[in-house]
């Protein structure tokens, strides 16, 4: 089954609670969380504060994607925030093992993100630990960048990996989703769609969502 999570992001951050709302009635499975902290990237959106206020205004799931240096020292906040999924960056990670464990302390599912460049090899350790993996689309740090078609065959890689290990792990996509591309992602084994400008822009946002799981 294919779950899209639409990137708040690209809503307007002034209504942050209505345009969250807006989007789990349109049917987003879960509610994907920017967090970038000016160091990893080179944007600073929002913290932990921001999401607990968040949590008041809906039940829908929260997948939180910390684009952060130093991400062992955020895991704390953000599930006691409400955080129902964190990622993290393995580029940004030193001890990558000790940040899926503290996570999943929380009770809540861990995932590590990589960016285009990156190879799966750095998580094949951990791969066993993780619920999800997240594969950057695009280098993180911005919304409405255009999709890098190179990663379609990292995503081939690791849903073969994922499949014949018989894993439990998601396999999430985030950067310059659209019409298109999402079609080419789930081919390639993506199970969860990150889109934030597709959605967002969209005139029939309900429309997008269900037209995104290519049904
Ligand atoms: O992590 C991100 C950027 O670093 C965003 O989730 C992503 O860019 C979504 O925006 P869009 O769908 O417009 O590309
Ligand atoms: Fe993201």
């Amino acid at each position: 089954m294919i779950k899209i999570a639409p990137s708040i992001l690209s809503a307007d951050f002034s209504k942050l609670g209505e345009e969250i709302n807006t989007v789990v009635t349109a049917g987003a499975d879960l509610v994907h969380i920017d967090v970038m902290d000016g160091q990893f990237v080179p944007n600073i959106t929002l913290g932990s504060p921001v999401v607990a206020a968040l949590r008041k205004t809906t039940k829908a799931p929260f997948d939180v994607h910390l684009m952060v240096e130093n991400p062992e020292n955020q895991i704390d906040a953000f599930a006691k925030a409400g955080a129902d999924i964190i990622t993290f960056h393995v580029e940004a990670a030193k001890h990558m093992h000790r940040i899926v464990q503290r996570i999943k302390e929380h009770n809540i599912k861990a995932a590590i993100a990589l960016n285009p460049g990156t190879s799966l090899a750095f998580i094949e350790e951990v791969l066993p630990d993780l619920d999800m993996v997240l594969l950057m689309t695009v280098n993180p740090g911005f919304g409405g960048q255009k999709f890098i078609p190179s990663v379609l065959d990292k995503i081939e890689r690791l849903r073969d990996i994922i499949d014949t290990n018989e894993f439990n792990i998601d396999i999430e996509v985030d950067g310059g989703i659209n019409l298109i591309t999402a079609k080419q992602v789930i081919e390639a084994g993506a199970n969860i769609l990150v889109a934030g400008s597709a959605i967002y822009n969209a005139d029939d946002m309900k429309q997008m969502i269900s037209d995104l799981k290519q049904k």
